[in-house]
């Protein structure tokens, strides 16, 4: 394979010497921009990261080996990742969304069997490659805004034969397709409506039945639930998340997206590795996940398509949180792939610079899914995921919002996005 050499970007954005913890308070602003910058790229991976003249000079001998592509006045980046997505699903939800324009809430419309139920109901009825089709084209346009790395959840099988089927799906996108994707166990997403009669029986099958065969599939990493007053519990929840820790799932939660309800709090008794939402988190919630080192995923565009207030994300880096950001990809309260404007919004709605946002849907994402050691920055070693944005700074990716600005995708050392158009 011959070497790729990305150069001359106006602005390399390198996020350089961030991979060993997130970054918190003023260091997300550090993003390590180098001037008239390139990147060395051999077998798919970073092998040196400069000043173009330097670069040159030290690779003087295999320049006309190289493959060059030229990012002379444009910017180039990480490649985005997104920690919170449930990437996996069929059908849309378009007319509830009518029905909230004109006054439903999200509660009410779950607990008249739409909302999650709704998703499950025709996640349930998919065939496998219905599913995989529809998620691969998500997976696509992810990749045409820039996002090179995705978590995706389960949620919508809600039962043990078609949790795993969304995973598996989860499983065969990573293997074929060039985004990498960490999968997450959510069976705790909502009580389906067959046990709405026993919600505890249904939590013992997550525990007993649910849980473990998951993990002796290897098929996620992670387990989350949705811990909010009318789906489960805080107790519900703990005893969840415990058990997939036993399992070897490392635990995260869906927490205080409604209503304070204990989330942030019960994310840093279990060690969780991200609180995500965080919308109505007490002040004690946020104190307790700084000092345990929760990572806070805000999620700007459900707030926005929920037309709600969103989460404060002064508040949470002031207090010394390490915040990520991520679109909350589902057909309920975030239909959306564009992890760019999500970046915009958290700029415009939750207080966030620019250059926190860049490093919130970088980096912090990396490390709230386990894969700061390999992406999310560019540095030599890593994993050559990289974005070149028509612009001519990391700022106007925000600034001129609602634009897919995103020109090239490198992924792993290959162009896999050139002129807006994927080539996989
Ligand atoms: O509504 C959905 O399908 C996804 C969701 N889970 C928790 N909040 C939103
Ligand atoms: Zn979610």
């Amino acid at each position: 394979m011959r070497p790729l050499f990305v150069r001359r970007a106006r602005q390399l954005v390198t996020l350089a010497g961030s991979s060993a913890a997130p970054l918190v308070k003023e260091k997300m602003s550090d993003l390590g921009i180098i001037e008239n910058g390139s990147v060395w790229i051999e077998n798919g991976t970073i092998v040196a990261v400069g000043p173009d003249d330097e670069l040159v000079r030290r690779f003087a001998d295999r320049l006309a080996e190289a493959e060059v592509i030229d990012a002379k006045g444009k910017t180039v980046t990480p490649g985005l990742i997104d920690p919170h997505t449930h990437l996996v699903y069929a059908g849309s939800r378009e007319h509830e969304w009518t029905m909230r324009l004109h006054g439903a809430t999200y509660m009410e419309i779950m607990n008249a069997g739409g909302g999650i139920h709704a998703t499950t109901k025709a996640t349930r009825e998919a065939s496998e490659e219905a599913l995989y089709e529809e998620s691969k084209r998500r997976l696509d346009q992810f990749l045409l805004h820039g996002v090179t790395t995705v978590e995706a959840k389960s949620g919508y099988g809600l039962s043990l034969e078609h949790e795993i089927k969304q995973l598996e799906i989860a499983k065969r996108l990573h293997d074929t397709h060039p985004v990498d994707i960490v999968s997450t166990f959510l069976g705790a997403h909502a009580v389906p409506p067959e046990w709405k009669h026993d919600p505890d029986e249904y939590v013992r099958l997550v525990i007993d039945e649910m849980i473990p065969e998951v993990s002796r599939r290897g098929l996620a990493e992670f387990n989350d639930v949705f811990c909010e007053r009318g789906v489960f519990t805080p107790d519900q929840a703990r005893r969840m998340l415990e058990a997939g820790k036993a399992s070897g799932l490392t635990p995260k939660i869906h927490a205080d997206e409604i209503e304070p309800y204990g989330g942030a709090e019960l994310a840093a008794e279990v060690g969780a590795i991200s609180a995500d939402h965080l919308l109505r988190a007490s002040d004690e919630g946020i104190r307790r996940m700084a000092d345990g080192g929760v990572i806070g995923v805000l999620l700007p565009g459900t707030a926005f398509f929920l037309m709600t207030k969103a989460a404060d994300a002064r508040r949470l880096i002031d207090a010394g949180v390490p915040v990520a950001l991520a679109t909350d990809c589902n057909p309920g309260s975030s239909p959306t792939v564009s992890l760019p404007l999500v970046m915009s919004l958290a700029c415009l709605h939750m207080g966030m610079t620019p250059a926190e946002a860049m490093a919130a849907a970088t980096i912090n994402a990396a490390h709230a899914i386990g894969r700061a050691h390999l992406v999310g920055s560019l540095e030599p070693g890593k994993k050559a995921d990289l974005v070149i944005f028509n612009v001519p700074n990391y700022m106007q990716i925000m600034y001129y919002y609602g634009v897919n600005h995103a020109e090239t995708v490198i992924k792993g050392g290959k162009v896999v996005v050139n002129d807006g158009k994927v080539y996989i």
